[in-house]
């Protein structure tokens, strides 16, 4: 059984969805599973969402040793770690250090990985990563409000976070297939290089690759090579996908704090739909529960029955922008004051009767799903190119975690109509069954109460959220809400 350590939550319904598209049965935890889950029942790959990518390095290498102690425990022996296609991280982390901590864990002696998923338009060439024809560094990514990208060469970027040896595997000897990418990496192992980076431009290096790694303990990248490990694993017979649509008819509402550009040019076409449409601004009002309560309000103040489709609360902003509010709130506190006051406002949404959440962005969608108390989920077929349906649980809502990195162009996707709160009747339809896998499908795994937290379902994963990342008076994690019916 192959386990997945994702460093934020998008990144884990990606790989998950990789895994899944191969035909493996996939469940996708949120937070490091409880020790006495067994969440390997009746599963071919287990995913681990942390939300370590933005988090000091040795909190994201202690959550991630914690999510490979309890995989190993419900006998996971193969290990992808999931990092964003983008390589988002700083000099100091996190994918070096956690690597290197996996690595030792499960005494591997070199490492294959490459943040290449052509299906993303990511592919990585003599080491340098591009981001759809772009190299990384002159695409939007440069942009990003917390881990700006602005080196395109992966050999760079990994030695600044790791002391070991890196090289690459060139696209050629991808090319020449599995074989040829097995005898580069032991011949390289021999020499002491730790980690190699592979190039790859297509599904077919991908496979390759993951034919070469398929016994490896540890593997690593973004979701491209999780399905070349996946096609090349045993099982992957689950090829059919139930057709009834989870996510349909039900009470819906985006909220958004991804300031990519894919999102921007997403949220252009909802506001051309007429959506109503509110903007967080947290220099204005940077309490995060004032700030939730502003938008609640004016979520309350919609007009009932409004045709106009899902309501839309962001705080997405162009580079502009963004640098304005961060320069007056500093990039840590405007982000965490965002965070908290998003996962305050999907619980609030959620109260009113809101039963679909779209949550835009990795970091963002890490806040909801803990401020909603979701705990695991199946995964069921993609909504749209990166943009996964699940049925969680306990379920208070269900959601689509967009990762707008690797999203669709906006073109035709389209929310049912917003349905407001107050008229809303009680409890939203009930999830009876895993959705999309059919009748071979095992029970959904018990809720995850995260280490540290109060064992039992009312417990969920927290989010890392640093005291410097704190609003003050914070309280770094926003109350659970409960669904008000039967999950
Ligand atoms: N207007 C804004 N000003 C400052 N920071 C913002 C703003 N909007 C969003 N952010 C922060 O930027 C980060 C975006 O990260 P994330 O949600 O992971 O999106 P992406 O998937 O695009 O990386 C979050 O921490 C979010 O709170
Ligand atoms: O690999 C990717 O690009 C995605 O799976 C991913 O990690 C998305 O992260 P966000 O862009 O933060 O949503």
């Amino acid at each position: 059984m192959l386990g997945v350590i994702a460093d934020d939550v998008t990144g884990a319904s990606d790989v998950a969805l990789a895994l899944r598209a191969s035909g493996l049965r996939t469940v996708l935890y949120f937070g490091v599973p409880d020790a006495d889950v067994a969440p390997t029942d009746g599963c071919e790959a287990v995913v681990v969402a942390l939300k370590s990518r933005m988090a000091p390095p040795p909190y994201a290498v202690a959550e991630s040793l914690g999510a490979l102690r309890r995989l190993r425990e419900h006998g996971v022996r193969q290990v992808y770690f999931k990092f964003c296609s983008t390589f988002d991280s700083t000099a100091d982390g996190n994918i070096g250090p956690v690597l290197d901590a996996l690595a030792d864990a499960l005494d591997a002696p070199a490492v294959l990985l490459t943040p290449s998923s052509p299906e993303h338009g990511r592919t990585q060439y003599e080491g340098q990563l591009f981001v759809n024809g772009v190299p990384l560094a002159e695409s939007p990514m440069r942009h990003h409000p917390v881990t700006p990208m602005t080196d395109s060469s992966l050999p760079r970027l990994l030695r600044a976070q790791t002391d070991r040896p890196v090289e690459l595997v060139r696209w050629g000897t991808v090319r020449a297939g599995a074989d040829a990418v097995r005898a580069a990496v032991a011949e390289a192992a021999a020499r002491g290089v730790r980690y190699l980076l592979a190039d790859a431009l297509d599904v077919d290096d991908l496979r390759a690759l993951g034919h070469a790694a398929a016994d490896a303990a540890l593997t690593a990248g973004a979701a491209g090579l999780a399905g070349g490990l996946a096609h090349a694993a045993p099982g992957g017979a689950l090829d059919t996908y139930e057709e009834k649509d989870p996510l349909a008819a039900w009470p819906a509402a985006v909220l958004s704090g991804s300031c990519s550009a894919r999102t921007l040019q997403q949220l252009d076409v909802l506001r051309a739909q007429g959506r109503p449409v509110y903007r967080l601004d947290p220099v204005a009002e940077p309490d995060p529960a004032a700030l939730a309560g502003r938008a609640l309000d004016w979520y309350d103040a919609l007009p009932p029955g409004s045709p106009a489709g899902a309501p839309v609360i962001h705080s997405s902003v162009g580079p502009g922008e963004l640098h304005a509010v961060q320069r007056a709130l500093g990039a840590e506190r405007a982000a965490a004051v965002l965070e908290e006051a998003t996962g305050r406002i999907a619980a609030g949404l959620v109260a009113r009767g809101v039963r679909r959440v779209v949550a835009a962005g990795g970091e963002t969608s890490g806040s909801v799903v803990a401020a909603l108390g979701i705990t695991g989920a199946w995964i069921g077929r993609a909504a749209a190119p990166a943009c996964r349906g699940s049925a969680p649980r306990p379920a208070p809502a269900s959601r689509c975690c967009s990762s707008p990195a690797t999203s669709a162009p906006p073109t035709s996707w389209r929310p049912r109509r917003h349905r407001p709160g107050p008229n809303l009747p009680g409890p939203g339809p009930r999830l009876r069954k895993p959705l999309h896998d059919g009748p071979r499908t095992p029970p959904l795994p018990r809720p995850l109460p995260h280490p540290g937290t109060t064992p039992g379902p009312a417990s969920h994963p927290r989010p890392y959220l640093s005291p410097s990342r704190r609003a003050p008076g914070s309280p770094g994690r926003p109350p659970s809400t409960r669904h008000p019916g039967p999950a």
